[in-house]
């Protein structure tokens, strides 16, 4: 697998303040991995430093091997596309036609595909569009551009259901057709969970949670019943919550099930549930490093 991405102590200090603390990790190709984080994580931050709209204060990034810093080579062979983008003065097709010169994979017909999906109008000034066509104008540029690395910055802002549902389809559909390395930052990962390969959660600057969405799946468990026996099933576990409400108690427990945990659960009269990629960003944020059980930094 090639190394699309590879980031080495990264850091960033903004005059008060520490948006990204020694981040360190490698994103091969092809790979759509999800970036996770709380509002103010350092998301943005990082995809602007992997797209070299930003300086790091210290540590590497290497795209394909070579830094983003105004290097045409490496700019080329990657878009970022941005919850904010803001357009000149210009109409829909313009945009489209400017994209289509500047990207040199650019695929017009998906390009109309996805303009016709999105319905959006090819005459309209960019500035009348609403807020969910502007991200879907965004969405467009980004699939059609087919970049080697594709960076998306939320690219959800004002999407319907409907609309999401149909990014969602349309992206798995072209990466199918041609796998290339995809970056999706997203606050609605239990949505999004059966795309990725590749889950990374920053919190407050740093990455506390790696790895490969299959590993994270059934990594934690919920346990629900009585208090004493929810008690002694969780016994000699690392528990990362644990909620009592009368006599029902609820708790979440790191590591896998075996058949005989399954069986004792039973015998118990408890109710298990496998904790979502969602939960798990949130816990994974709230105990770093919970003594490696939930796994941080996979290469
Ligand atoms: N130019 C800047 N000057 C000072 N602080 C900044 C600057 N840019 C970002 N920050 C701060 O760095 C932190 C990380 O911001 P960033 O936009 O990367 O977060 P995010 O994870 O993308 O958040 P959100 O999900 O809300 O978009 C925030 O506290 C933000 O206020």
């Amino acid at each position: 697998m090639t190394t699309a991405i590879a980031v080495d102590g990264l850091s960033r200090h903004y005059r008060d303040h520490q948006a990204l603390t020694d981040v360190s990790f490698e994103i091969g190709t092809p790979c759509i991995a999800g970036l996770l984080g709380r509002n103010g994580a350092g998301k943005t931050t990082l995809l602007r430093i992997l797209a070299g709209q930003e300086f790091a204060t210290s540590g590497t990034v290497r795209i394909f091997g070579g830094g983003p810093l105004e290097n045409d080579a490496v700019l080329r062979r990657m878009i970022l596309v941005r919850e904010d983008q803001t357009y000149p003065d210009l109409r829909v097709r313009h945009a489209i036609s400017a994209a289509s010169l500047m990207y040199p994979n650019w695929d017009v017909e998906l390009a109309g595909a996805l303009l016709d999906t999105f319905e959006l109008p090819m005459n309209r000034p960019i500035k009348k569009l609403s807020r969910g066509m502007r991200t879907a104008l965004g969405i467009t540029v980004g699939l059609a551009a087919r970049a080697e690395l594709t960076l998306f910055d939320e690219p959800y802002s004002g999407l319907d259901a409907v609309a999401r549902t149909l990014f969602y389809d349309r992206l798995l559909a072209d990466y199918t057709e041609h796998p290339r390395c995809i970056v999706l930052s997203t606050h609605l990962i239990d949505e999004a969970a059966e795309l990725l390969d590749r889950v990374l959660v920053i919190d407050h600057g740093r990455l506390v949670l790696d790895a490969p969405t299959d590993e994270l799946r059934g990594a934690a468990t919920t346990v629900m019943g009585a208090a004493s026996g929810v008690d002694r099933f969780i016994a000699g576990r690392t528990t990362l919550d644990r909620q009592s409400m009368g006599t029902h108690t609820r708790a979440v427990m790191v590591g896998r099930l075996d058949q005989r945990d399954r069986e004792l659960a039973d015998h118990l009269h408890l109710r298990l549930e496998d904790v979502t990629l969602q939960q798990l960003a949130v816990y994974a944020a709230e105990h770093p490093d919970p003594s490696g059980l939930i796994p941080a930094r996979a290469s």
